[in-house]
C-alpha cells in the first residue's frame, strides 16, 4: 500500500537522513558514478522494483556509469515524506548491493591492512 502524499516542510532531520542527496529546484537530487556502464544500468533496473513497490518514480538520466536522480512529487509540487523515503530507499539499496557506486565503495571499506 503506497503511503498518500502529504505535504511536509523539509526539515533538517529529514535531509539529515539523506546526506547524499541535495533539494534544489523543488527537487531532491543524487548523483551517482558507478564503475561501469552495466553497473550502473544494473541499479537501475533494481530500483526500478523498489519504485514500483512504493509507487513512486524517480526523473533519472544515465550517461555511461553516471546515474543522476530526482525526486519530486508531481500532485503536491513539492518534496514531500514519499521523495525522502524513496531516497532512503535507494540508498539502502546501494549500501546492501554487490555492485557499489566508487565514492560509497570507498566510505564504507575497511583501512588496508599492511
Ligand atoms: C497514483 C500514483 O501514486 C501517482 O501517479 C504517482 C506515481 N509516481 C510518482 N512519482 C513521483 N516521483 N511523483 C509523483 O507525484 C508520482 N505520482
Amino acid at each position: 500500500m503506497p503511503t498518500p502524499a502529504r505535504p511536509v516542510e523539509l526539515s533538517a532531520q529529514h535531509l539529515a537522513s539523506i546526506p547524499e542527496w541535495t533539494f534544489k529546484d523543488n527537487k531532491l537530487y543524487r548523483r551517482i558514478e558507478f564503475g561501469s556502464f552495466p553497473e550502473a544500468i544494473g541499479f537501475m533496473c533494481q530500483a526500478a522494483f523498489t519504485c514500483e513497490r512504493m509507487d513512486h518514480h524517480p526523473e533519472w538520466l544515465n550517461v555511461y556509469k553516471v546515474v543522476e536522480v530526482w525526486l519530486t512529487s508531481h500532485d503536491q509540487g513539492r518534496v514531500t515524506e514519499r521523495d525522502v523515503q524513496l531516497a532512503q530507499a535507494l540508498d539502502a539499496q546501494l549500501q546492501k548491493s554487490a555492485i557499489k557506486a566508487p565514492e560509497a565503495a570507498a566510505r564504507t571499506s575497511p583501512a588496508p591492512h599492511n
